[in-house]
Parts: structure tokens; sequence; C-alpha cells
């Protein structure tokens, strides 16, 4: 049987008299790439901010590595992107991916070459000595996502890591997340860009408080009939199509 890395079920969620997520069942499976999409408002971030343990549920159970979250001890092993930076902003980009590297229980001897690694996939190498304060709203996504992949985590969950990141280095990171994958591990990410979630292994789409499809792009396409998760979004939404 396939063990799940993550597991949502029945995730239900208000903010007072506004119900954001009626019914939510999701699962990651080691080594897929999960695409989480929905329109703007639509609680892709509720979801994952209720997987993590961030926010508590109005019903339903969410579950990492197969243990109930909240749980502390396994934070250590998720890479976390969040949509907002929570960064340092008086500390270089280096001593940020220290600072962060040893609260994830990185050993002294490791740290370095990690840094180096995870700064040359978000192409920061160059700029690691200038303290964060300097650096552009891309560069602190990038800081940011370099931050999530420390350590190597079996599970990264990353809230729209490509907002504000050119096309070439977001090839690159999309490269990199292809790699992750081929090595076991899993990746729950929400995008608004299309084209990435024609890149992942299943997508999720995120609609009136429910995951109303989850399945491959390919699969999708057909379901609906459309030559792009694109116009399958938009045909779920309920906008006309040049095929519909
Ligand atoms: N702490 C909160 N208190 C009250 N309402 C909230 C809170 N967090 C989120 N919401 C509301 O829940 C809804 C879903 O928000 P969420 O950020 O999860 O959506 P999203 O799909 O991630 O949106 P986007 O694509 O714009 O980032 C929104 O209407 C938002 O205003």
């Amino acid at each position: 049987m396939q063990t799940n890395i993550l597991e949502l079920e029945h995730l239900a969620k208000s903010f007072g008299k506004k119900r954001v997520l009626a019914d939510i069942n999701l699962t990651v499976i080691p080594g897929e790439i999960i695409g989480l999409i929905g329109p703007s408002g639509a609680g892709k971030s509720t979801v994952i901010k209720i997987a993590l343990g961030m926010e508590v549920a109005t019903n339903g159970t969410a579950k990492i590595f197969q243990k109930e979250m909240p749980n502390r001890q396994l934070l250590s092993d998720i890479g976390y992107m969040a949509q907002t930076d929570a960064l340092y902003m008086s500390l270089t980009g280096y001593e940020n991916l220290h600072f962060f590297g040893v609260m994830k229980g990185l050993k002294a001897s490791k740290l370095a070459s990690a840094i180096e690694y995870v700064a040359a996939v978000v192409n920061l190498t160059a700029d690691l000595n200038r303290r964060v304060v300097e650096y552009s709203g891309g560069m602190m996504r990038r800081l940011s996502l370099a931050i999530a992949l420390l350590g190597d985590p079996q599970l990264l969950i990353l809230d729209e890591p490509t907002v504000g990141i050119d096309p070439a280095l977001r090839q690159q990171i999309w490269a990199e997340l292809g790699r992750i994958k081929m090595t076991g591990r899993s990746i729950l990410i929400t995008t608004h860009v299309m084209d990435e979630a024609e890149l992942v292994d299943r997508v999720a789409l995120l609609l009136d408080g429910t995951v109303m499809a989850f399945d491959t792009p390919q699969k999708l396409k057909q379901l609906y009939q459309v030559d792009s998760v694109e116009k399958v979004f938009l045909k779920a939404e309920g906008v006309e199509t040049c095929e519909s």
C-alpha cells in the first residue's frame, strides 16, 4: 500500500461566519509534485497553513508523515516557503541561511556546503554577503525558497514560490524541483502560473471550498476536453473557453 506523505481529510475552515473550506481531501505520496490551484481567495494558503498546523481547522484532520498535525517535531523535515517572506532584513543572505539552517538542526560540518548548494539553485551566490534590506522583492523570494530547500527535507510546501522570479530562473527552479522529486521527496506547490501547473504530477483544483478535481494534467484536460490546464481552470470556474 502506498504511504501518504501528506493527507488531508474532510478539512473545513471558517473565519467567523465566512466559510472558506468546506470539505478538502488531498493526498501527497512520495516522489510526486502536487499543484494546488484555484482563484485568488479560494483558500490555498489556508489549506497549507492547516496542513502545517499554523491554522486550526474547524473540522477534519491533517497528517504529515502519517502523524496528526500540529506536530513540532516534524517541522525540521518540512521545507516551507510562505507567501510573505519572513526574513531578517538587517542580516545578510548568508546569515539568514545560516540562522535557519541551525534552527533546522543542520550539523555545522554540513551547513556551509548546504548553503552553497541552495544559494546556487536560486542564483543568489553573488549576493549572499549583502544585507537583505538591499535585496529586491524577487531576491527575497529566492532567499525564502533557498531557506525552504535547506536540509533536503522529505516534504516541501511552497506557497507561490516563483512570484517575481524571471522566466529563466523559474525554469532553473523547476528543474531543481524535478531533481528533488526524483530522489523520492514530495512537493506541494501553489501557483497562479498555469504553465507551471502543466509541470506537476497531479493538479488539485480548489473551488468553492472543495477539491473539485484532482488528477494528472493530462487526465484533467481529457476530462474537461480542453488542451491546457489553464482552460481546465477556466471551464471549472464556468468561464467560456474556445473549445467549449
Ligand atoms: N486569518 C484570517 N482571518 C480572516 N479571514 C482570513 C484569514 N486568512 C484568510 N482569510 C480569508 O480566507 C480566504 C482564503 O484566503 P487564502 O489566503 O487561503 O486564499 P488563497 O487561495 O491562498 O488566495 P491567493 O491566491 O490570493 O493567495 C480569503 O477570503 C481570506 O480573506
